[in-house]
């Protein structure tokens, strides 16, 4: 029996799946009282790779766990049997003709998905503000009781949303007992992180940070109950230096609100900290590193936002939060660059030198135009057209499945990231044994004039190059993408780079060469007076070095090397990769 009642919708805000709902009195199993909900030992930590195969609807191949809880409730007006498992919630309309307004028979959400549940106490008149509603009930009690359930809901485009519904019923015992039940599996997701340490950027991207962080983080983090303490930068390097001195024991993981020099701080400041710790000597280039505990989550705050969307598919900050609030993991390659038995910095994503490296070194001066400073920086090395002559040596990845012409990018619970990644780490184990000769056997040279040297750790995609600088380019395969642009016209120039953002094969043209590498040294042909052995290492590589070198329309000056953004400012380097050195709150690009 059904009676009409009047009911105020919800406030905007989170989205909700099933936008009226209407209350009910629990029908529970199998004779009015909920089913028993068995007590459970947590599961031990899972990495990404296990834990995609959880996450996936119950309708795919795993079996069906037995119920923890089942009971009629009411959603949008309609009685469904409701079904809690280890690892998912489900409803079913009793009634399957007036199922929900979206035509969805059976709607699922698995357990890893869900943000929060709350009990949402709602009577007759309504506690929320919104606009009056008329709703049926089956009971006559005025008081009715609501759980709502906040849960991840994918969107266009790797977009994720919080979505909300909620299930009413007019017992409070049995509203309690599925808020306990609920909140006991969320207890079980012991990936997630309880608290945070937060860093914003003020002045990254179009100087929204702050605004990003208060506006569309902040309440998500507060609905999953994580804390956090927040730290805005006063000036470059903060939030690095705040790392490596900070007490990070009580943290679950490090957010960076800003763009890809922002990140960049944050993984200098815990990488070197780890290091400290464990005794290693950041200078020593064939030192193995020891990988970091604490992940990192990137909320995109910045001009290019290059790590977060080639590592989530896009560069949405709610998006990215939600990944950091149900814990996902994946662990990224990081390459150490060297100069001369001097470290000098770690990257994720771009070295670049030539067109990437001067890019980057003009639109530093042009900082107050936000990031369309790329578009103009870029457009002017593009008319300056300078190429630069050198030498470049590298260790193929010859372990290692794949190569960069691959068709198939690296997505979510990559099976090559996987295995390769834990196959890589022998036999780099195995390499040290064999002796120094061997090795150098395997050493190649490539010398002439580039317009661009890109070494890529991963695809390097974003907004401007939806698949990036090296789209079959892995996330933790232990390799780098080593792309080398020989000296050509502006036009074919301007080919290859408007392949950057099309489908077009950026590396089918006769003037770009792409080797899948572990190792990689530069050697500038012309370097500065104080760089006395590259000089000599220079005279090796290219004979005696010509100052008027009368056949060379190169000009005889360097370029610098853009690493992740910041500038470094040698010319010689080394770089070496280590897989896996570091995690992200993310998972990879979903299928
Ligand atoms: C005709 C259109 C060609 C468009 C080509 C677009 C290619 C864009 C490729 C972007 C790759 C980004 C890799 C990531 C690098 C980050 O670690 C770093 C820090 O955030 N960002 C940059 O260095 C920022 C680098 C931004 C570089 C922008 C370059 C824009 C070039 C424009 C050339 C126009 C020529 C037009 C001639 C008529
Ligand atoms: N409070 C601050 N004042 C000045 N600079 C800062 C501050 N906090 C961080 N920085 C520096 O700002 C630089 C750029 O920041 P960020 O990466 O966030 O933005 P962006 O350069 O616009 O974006 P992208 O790197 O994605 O192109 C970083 O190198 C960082 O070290
Ligand atoms: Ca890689």
């Amino acid at each position: 029996m059904t009676e009409a009642r009047w009911m105020k919708e919800p406030r905007a805000g989170r989205r909700r799946t099933t936008a009226r709902i209407a209350g009910v009195r629990g029908c529970l199993f199998p004779d009015g009282g909920a089913e028993p909900v068995a007590p459970k030992s947590p599961p031990p930590a899972r990495d990404t790779f296990q834990r995609l195969s959880d996450c996936r609807s119950p309708a795919m191949e795993r079996p069906v766990p037995p119920p923890l809880l089942v009971s009629r409730l009411l959603v949008s007006e309609q009685p469904f049997e409701v079904t809690l498992t280890e690892t998912v919630l489900c409803w079913q309309p009793l009634r399957p003709k007036k199922a929900s307004s979206s035509g969805t028979g059976h709607l699922s959400v698995p357990v890893c998905d869900i943000v929060a549940v709350c009990e949402t106490e709602e009577d007759g008149i309504g506690k929320e503000s919104g606009r009056w509603q008329k709703m049926p009930s089956f009971s006559t009690d005025l008081t009715l009781h609501a759980f709502t359930v906040y849960h991840v809901q994918r969107s266009k485009e790797h977009h994720w949303e919080c979505n909300e519904v909620t299930f009413h019923c007019s017992d409070h015992l049995l509203c309690n007992q599925w808020v306990k039940a609920l909140k006991e599996q969320l207890d079980l997701q012991a990936m997630r992180p309880k608290h945070l340490i937060i860093f914003i950027n003020p002045f990254g991207g179009k100087r929204l940070g702050k605004q990003i962080y208060d506006d569309k983080v902040a309440p998500l983090f507060q609905l999953a109950c994580i804390t956090a303490d927040v730290i805005v930068t006063e000036r470059a390097n903060h939030a690095r230096d705040h790392l490596i001195e900070a007490d990070l024991e009580k943290y679950d993981g490090i957010v960076s609100v800003g763009g890809d020099g922002m990140f960049s701080e944050v993984m200098h400041g815990l990488i070197s900290r780890t290091q400290k710790n464990s005794g290693i000597d950041e200078n020593y280039p064939t030192a193995e590193l020891v990988p970091c505990d604490l992940r990192i989550g990137i909320i995109p705050a910045g001009s290019t936002d290059c790590i977060c969307y080639a590592t989530v598919g896009t560069n949405d900050p709610i998006t990215s939060a939600l990944h950091i609030i149900i814990g996902d993991s994946q662990p990224i390659d990081v390459s150490s660059v060297h100069h001369k038995h001097m470290f000098l910095k770690y990257s994720v994503s771009l070295l670049g030198y030539g067109f990437y490296g001067d890019t980057l070194i003009d639109s530093e001066k042009n900082r107050w135009m936000g990031p369309s400073r790329y578009n103009f920086s870029g457009f002017k090395t593009f008319l300056s057209h300078h190429c630069y002559e050198g030498a470049v040596s590298f260790l193929p990845a010859t372990e290692t499945p794949g190569s960069p012409r691959d068709p198939k990018p690296c997505t979510a619970g990559c099976h090559i990231c996987k295995y390769s990644g834990d196959q890589l780490k022998v036999s780099q184990k195995a390499m040290k044994l064999k002796c120094i000769d061997e090795e150098q056997q395997q050493w190649k040279v490539v010398k002439g004039k580039f317009l661009a040297i890109n070494s890529t750790n991963m695809s390097c995609a974003c907004p401007k190059s939806p698949k990036g600088l090296s789209p079959a380019a892995h996330l933790a395969d232990g390799t780098i993408d080593l792309i080398l642009v020989h000296k050509c016209s502006r036009l074919n120039f301007l080919r290859h780079l408007i392949r950057h953002t099309n489908n077009d094969d950026q590396f089918d043209h006769a003037f770009v060469e792409v080797h899948r590498v572990k190792e990689f040294k530069f050697t500038p042909k012309y370097c500065d007076e104080e760089d006395t052995d590259i000089q000599d290492v220079g005279k090796n590589l290219f004979g005696q070095i010509c100052r008027d070198h009368p056949s060379c329309s190169c000009a005889q000056h360097q370029s610098s090397w853009n690493c992740d953004g910041e500038i470094i400012k040698h010319a010689a380097i080394e770089v070496r990769v280590h897989c896996q050195l570091l995690k992200l709150f993310v998972r990879g690009i979903e299928k």
